[in-house]
């Protein structure tokens, strides 16, 4: 109940952005300019947020983004620069995956399988690489990278790790714009090819728009447009970076 409160007395609106790559955000309780807090409500809500363990108080569950996008949008790019300017941990799925491809392991062969045709992977296969990565990590906030790409990953997560994300920050690029990018990337990825990059489209369209919706619908994605130099849309990424509070 004191915790219902206390969220609706969080909600606050996110700076507005000028930039050409501008973001829209909608209102989630991460949204606060520290200088915009009262310092009492400040105290009370880490008093609340914070999810204290038996090491007496230390261990808080990471804070996390999901990071979505159609394939090509920049995803990668962009989560490299917030890792590095902001710290987070960058655990990226389709990374993971290829990794597990790279270890010779028989449940490689099927994910290969799998990337070749642009579907995807059975979540638990996903999720349990995710969940390991996480634990690993033992980041305090955490980017997840190209991950839930349909509504069977995201309840698998919800399920496994018992989790939502905080915030899911959806990278809009137009399709001609992500095809060019996808093949010239030329990082030698068996799944940047035209043909595959077809059925990945085909796939971003139905399987992961929807789960932005989902989000969507529960106040938590914020959207950055994709457009422009690497540089010029971190501008815009920066900004949502530096409004939250984790
Ligand atoms: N703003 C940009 N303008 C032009 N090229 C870009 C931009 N951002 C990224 N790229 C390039 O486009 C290619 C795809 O970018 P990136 O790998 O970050 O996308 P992604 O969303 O992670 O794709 P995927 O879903 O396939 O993993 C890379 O070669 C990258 O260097
Ligand atoms: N949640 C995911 C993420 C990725 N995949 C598969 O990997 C391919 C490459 O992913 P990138 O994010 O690196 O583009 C993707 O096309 C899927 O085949 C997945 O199944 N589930
Ligand atoms: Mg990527």
């Amino acid at each position: 109940m004191w915790r219902r409160r206390l969220g609706a007395l969080l909600l606050r609106s996110p700076p507005s952005s000028s930039s050409a790559a501008a973001s829209s955000c909608q209102h989630h309780r991460h949204h606060l300019l520290p200088s915009e807090e009262p310092l009492a409500l400040n105290r009370l809500a880490r008093l609340f947020t914070s999810q204290a363990g038996s090491d007496g108080g230390n261990s808080q569950k990471p804070f996390i983004a999901f990071v979505l996008g159609g394939p090509g949008s920049g995803k990668g790019t962009q989560c490299t620069k917030i890792a590095s300017d902001f710290g987070f941990a960058h655990l990226s799925a389709g990374d993971l995956l290829r990794h597990e491809i790279a270890s010779g392991s028989e449940k490689g062969e099927l994910i290969l399988d799998i990337i070749k045709e642009g579907r995807i992977v059975p979540s638990e296969i996903t999720v349990e690489l995710i969940r390991k990565a996480m634990e690993t990590s033992s980041a305090n906030k955490v980017l997840i990278d190209g991950f839930p790409r349909c509504e069977e990953n995201r309840i698998t997560f919800e399920r496994i790790v018992g989790r939502e994300p905080d915030i899911v920050v959806f990278f809009d690029c137009p399709e001609d714009e992500m095809v060019k990018r996808l093949l010239g990337r030329n990082q030698g990825r068996v799944d940047d090819n035209i043909e595959t990059i077809k059925k990945r489209l085909k796939v971003f369209e139905s399987l992961n728009i929807p789960v932005v919706d989902y989000y969507s619908s529960r106040g938590k994605v914020c959207k950055i447009n994709a457009t422009g130099t690497a540089d010029e849309i971190f501008e815009a990424v920066r900004k949502l970076f530096s409004s939250l509070r984790f």
